[in-house]
């Protein structure tokens, strides 16, 4: 029976591996954990993350070939097949703070795994790394006196959150990148051997190590810049009349271009696309292209805009102050179907309108208080680091209110805020909301879910992403 191990049992690794063991029965698959608490809740009912599907699979598979242990060194030395899917998040000190990845854990999980293998082992990255990672890795792992060989394939992974298990069910592509040696490719074949167990090979890319690693950035890079180039056109829409909408249905209409991840939003979240733009721009730089690492940076610059010019709107439309109002925000997940805030805008707007010393009172399916109240403490790129957060003191941010209801939370508020685009906030009673609310009432759409015409029939005061102003907003806006 071939042995994989994973260290890491985060966002990647836990349904990566709960699908590997679902469709190769055939494999033992343990997932392994610094964390206590997540390898106990991965062995409990009450999985340590929310995606839908995962519960099944995990029930389908854990205690027949499918198992969590904290007993990290153990099931690495068991292993025939290694893949490391530790964070690799952005470095917050030294060289190339605010832009480098932070290879602190990776090199940690190599030199463990070169410690305590006997034998020789196939390691997989499955983090998301810079360009070149598996060359150090390489040294890490080959410099030992035992004689042992470890072969380093990159394969990184494409998941998206909320719909990772479908994601890893009928992937787009996988792709394995190798040493063109004949140990190299003696890996990659192995490797791919795991994946042909349900993925047709036509969707299995073989490349070379580099081209793999750059591939993953890459891809990321590509889909934030359609985001920020639809955001930035939604500046231009409310400057004319045009709806970003409509414009967004056309322009995808284009076979080339294609109707995907063109939704205008407050800005992209999430614990990846900044951070691996980030590290493309830092690379970038290293390697002396600074045209090339302008161009990216754009990308986030624009999301950053975006956040910005959604605060500035609250709080203009508002009569240029929210101080002492009472704001309901609707969704602080980075998304739908998914309770994870990593990176996720409603952080810097609750932000930006608390500095304006607004009330907020919060509202999200997914996300609990202790978590939002965290988030709203914490400094950038602290998230990804647990050393910071355990210095992080348990005071909640005053002025922040969590509830477990959406219309407690719009409850004598002058203003509600959505900002992430769950499926419920299309059905609420927003007549019920209004009559509720302070008046005027402002409702701001930032992911464009309720139609603006019905809730200005309803008397509210609407703001959606892109789309034409209501007469109220025009005025502040040609004033201004
Ligand atoms: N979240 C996503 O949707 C996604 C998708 C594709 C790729 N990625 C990449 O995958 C990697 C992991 O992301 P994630 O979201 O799963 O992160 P995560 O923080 O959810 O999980 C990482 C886990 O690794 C554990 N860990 C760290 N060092 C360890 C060590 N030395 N030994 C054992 N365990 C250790 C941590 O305790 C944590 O549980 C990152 O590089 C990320 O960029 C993430
Ligand atoms: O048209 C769109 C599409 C997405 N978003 C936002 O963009 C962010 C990221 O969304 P999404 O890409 O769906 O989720 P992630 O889980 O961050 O997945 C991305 O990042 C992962 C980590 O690297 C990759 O594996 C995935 O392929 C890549 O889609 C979220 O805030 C979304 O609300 C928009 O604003 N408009």
């Amino acid at each position: 029976m071939v042995k994989i191990c994973c260290i890491g049992a985060g966002y990647v690794g836990g349904p990566t591996m709960a699908v590997i063991a679902l469709k190769c029965p055939s494999i033992e698959v343990v997932v392994v954990d610094i964390s206590v608490n997540r390898i106990n809740s991965w062995n409990s009912d009450q999985l340590p993350i929310y995606e839908p599907g995962l519960d099944d699979v995990v029930k389908e598979c854990r205690g027949r070939n499918l198992f969590f242990s904290t007993d990290v060194e153990k099931h690495v030395y068991e292993a025939d097949i290694i893949f490391v899917s530790v964070n690799t998040p952005t470095k917050t000190r030294g060289l190339g703070a605010g832009k480098a990845a932070d290879l602190t854990y990776w090199e940690s999980a190599a030199w463990m795994i070169a410690d305590v293998s006997k034998s020789d082992k196939i390691v997989v990255e499955k983090s998301t790394v810079p360009v070149k990672t598996a060359e150090a890795i390489e040294k890490i792992l080959n410099h030992n006196s035992k004689g042992i060989h470890f072969s380093i394939l990159s394969n990184p992974e494409f998941l998206a959150e909320g719909t990772a298990i479908q994601d890893l069910l009928k992937p787009d592509r996988v792709l394995i990148g190798g040493r063109e040696t004949p140990e190299g490719q003696k890996a990659v074949q192995a490797l791919k051997e795991v994946y042909a167990h349900w993925v047709p090979e036509d969707r299995i890319i073989i490349s070379n190590l580099w081209s793999a690693e750059l591939a993953k950035l890459v891809a990321n890079a590509f889909l934030a810049q359609r985001i920020s180039s639809v955001n930035a056109v939604s500046a231009l829409c409310e400057a004319t009349g045009a709806d970003v909408t409509e414009v967004a249905y056309s322009v995808g209409k284009d076979s080339r271009i294609g109707p995907k991840f063109l939704n205008a939003s407050v800005g992209f979240g999430g614990s990846c696309f900044q951070k691996d733009i980030l590290n493309l721009v830092y690379i970038c730089e290293s390697n002396g292209l600074a045209e090339v690492a302008n161009y990216w940076k754009q990308v986030i610059k624009i999301n950053d805009y975006q956040k910005n010019r959604f605060v500035n709107r609250v709080v203009s439309s508002m009569f240029n102050t929210v101080s002492g109002k009472k704001i309901a925000v609707l969704g602080f997940a980075f998304k739908k179907d998914t309770g994870d805030t990593r990176e996720t805008p409603a952080i810097d707007v609750c932000k930006g309108l608390l500095g304006d010393n607004a009330t907020i009172s919060i509202y999200d399916p997914r996300v609990t208080e202790d978590q939002i109240q965290r988030d709203l403490a914490m400094n950038k790129f602290d998230w990804d680091h647990p050393i910071h957060l355990q210095s992080l003191s348990p005071t909640s941010v005053k002025k922040v209110r969590v509830t477990w209801d959406a219309y407690e939370a719009a409850n004598g508020a002058h203003g509600v805020c959505i900002l992430t685009e769950w499926d419920e906030f299309k059905q609420l009673d927003y007549q019920r909301i209004y009559d509720n609310m302070q008046k005027p009432a402002f409702i701001f759409d930032g992911r464009n879910v309720i139609d603006p015409e019905k809730l200005r029939e309803i008397g509210f005061i609407v703001y959606s992403i892109g789309r034409p102003l209501n007469p109220w907003l025009k005025n502040l806006s040609a004033a201004s």
